[in-house]
């Protein structure tokens, strides 16, 4: 099969414009006429930081980051900032505790001092998860995993109002947030589920403000489609390989007013009171300090979501609005089709919550889901129309709408969702 007869719907590693593709290629064999291929060139070269500091501008500008905020660019994927927010947020509340008893008490001895943090570690430290579909649902059991289930609360499990399963969002009335929770943690777009939040919760509103309660959100598989409130996120982080570019880097925006405090922080002073420690490649101060490169970095990575950018930034003259509101047109066609075929698509999560980015059905035509299934995809691979299969863990069919696909590719599947439906 050729490139060009192909629409690609995967969740992740999503497909990528070939134009920048093609000029990923010829970098990676010849850098700007050095001889030597991007991913070649050291990563303490002049020429990797112009890379890494043009792709954070650009990403900040397309995104538009506020000067409150810094971009690191880390290893490790979602699965790793699970636990780099963990980590950084508990030695965030150690040091923001620590502080506190001091100026209550400034000749305190080390003994007294521990003794008063083990207390509010037993009375006060809990990380609070809102679990609305399996994204948000392996942070949290990591942080369990991480901390012990005493330090970890659940403020909403979704599965609990949709018989067992995800695809609703409870009212925020109902949530159990701690008193002062260390971390409040969402998963803004829920790839497995097709769940997105409509809008940023009002009970969070203004929570990150004065930095003793982290706001975190993954934004993996929205970001680049729509506008992120940043004043609202102490946090907001994604992996590349969906809107953004390659996989094997991942994105951090975080407060740096934050950054001051992990970096005034005591690692040892957390140890003693039987707290984990950020490993140093986790760290977020330790990858401000040292502008994302304390480590080999893949700048090869870097380059290509810097050339997604300027592709971005060229189409979009209203940066992110103008992709949003693409993304959003071509969602409305495509759960236009499947709603208008009832008997024959059943959309997964309920309407309030439904993915802009992830699709999510089952085929029910003729009654035998699975067989109904099986046929739906046989005919779209005959159109090129590929990667629809839904998550292992749940099945059904799952269409990604990434930035990739572009109008005519969603187009391209509206008309088979139509041809599918209506064939005898
Ligand atoms: O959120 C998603 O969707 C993802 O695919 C995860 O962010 C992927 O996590 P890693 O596999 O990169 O750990
Ligand atoms: N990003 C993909 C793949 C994740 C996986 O299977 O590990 C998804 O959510 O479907």
């Amino acid at each position: 099969m050729k490139r060009e007869d192909v629409v690609y719907f995967g969740a992740g590693p999503a497909g990528l414009p070939t134009d920048v593709l093609t000029t990923a290629a010829s970098a990676l064999l010849n850098y700007q006429e050095t001889g030597l291929g991007v991913a070649e060139h050291s990563h303490r070269s002049t020429l990797a930081a112009d890379i890494v500091n043009t792709m954070k501008a650009d990403l900040a500008e397309f995104l538009e980051i506020p000067p409150s905020h810094d971009v690191l660019i880390m290893q490790g994927g979602g699965s790793g900032q699970f636990d780099a927010t963990v980590y950084n947020s508990v030695l965030v509340w150690v040091e923001t505790q620590r502080q506190k008893i001091v100026r209550a008490n400034p000749s305190i001895n080390e003994e007294d001092l521990i003794k008063q943090l083990q207390q509010k570690v037993q009375s006060d430290l809990r990380l609070d998860y809102l679990v609305t579909g399996s994204w948000s649902l392996k942070a949290n059991q990591e942080a369990v995993r991480l901390l012990g289930p005493t330090h970890v609360n659940v403020a909403t499990d979704s599965r609990k109002l949709n018989d067992g399963k995800f695809g609703k969002i409870a009212d925020e009335s109902t949530w159990q947030l701690s008193d002062k929770p260390a971390m409040i943690y969402l998963c803004e777009n829920e790839t497995v589920d097709g769940v997105e939040w409509p809008s940023f919760p009002k009970t969070l509103e203004s929570r990150a403000s004065d930095d003793q309660t982290l706001v975190v959100g993954d934004f993996s598989s929205t970001i680049l489609s729509r506008r992120i409130p940043f004043d609202q996120f102490s946090i907001v982080y994604f992996g590349a390989q969906k809107n953004l570019g390659l996989p094997g880097i991942t994105v951090v925006v975080i407060k740096k007013s934050l950054l001051s405090i992990l970096s005034q922080g005591k690692p040892d002073l957390a140890r003693k009171i039987g707290l984990p420690v950020p490993p140093t490649i986790l760290d977020y101060a330790v990858a401000a300090k040292n502008n994302s490169l304390y480590n080999t970095l893949s700048i090869f990575d870097v380059f290509v979501a810097g050339q997604v950018l300027k592709k971005l930034l060229a189409t979009f003259p209203d940066k992110v609005r103008g992709q949003e509101a693409l993304s959003g047109k071509k969602a409305a066609l495509l759960y236009g089709v499947l709603d208008s075929y009832p008997e024959v698509y059943k959309v997964v999560p309920d309407e309030s919550v439904r993915s802009r980015m992830n699709l999510c059905f089952r085929v029910t035509k003729g009654g035998n889901v699975d067989e109904a299934e099986r046929a739906f995809i046989r005919g779209a691979t005959e159109r090129g129309l590929l990667g629809l299969k839904g998550h292992r863990s749940v099945g059904g069919i799952r269409v990604s709408n990434y930035n990739v696909v572009d109008e005519a590719g969603a187009q391209k599947l509206a008309t088979y969702l139509k041809d599918f439906a209506t064939s005898p």
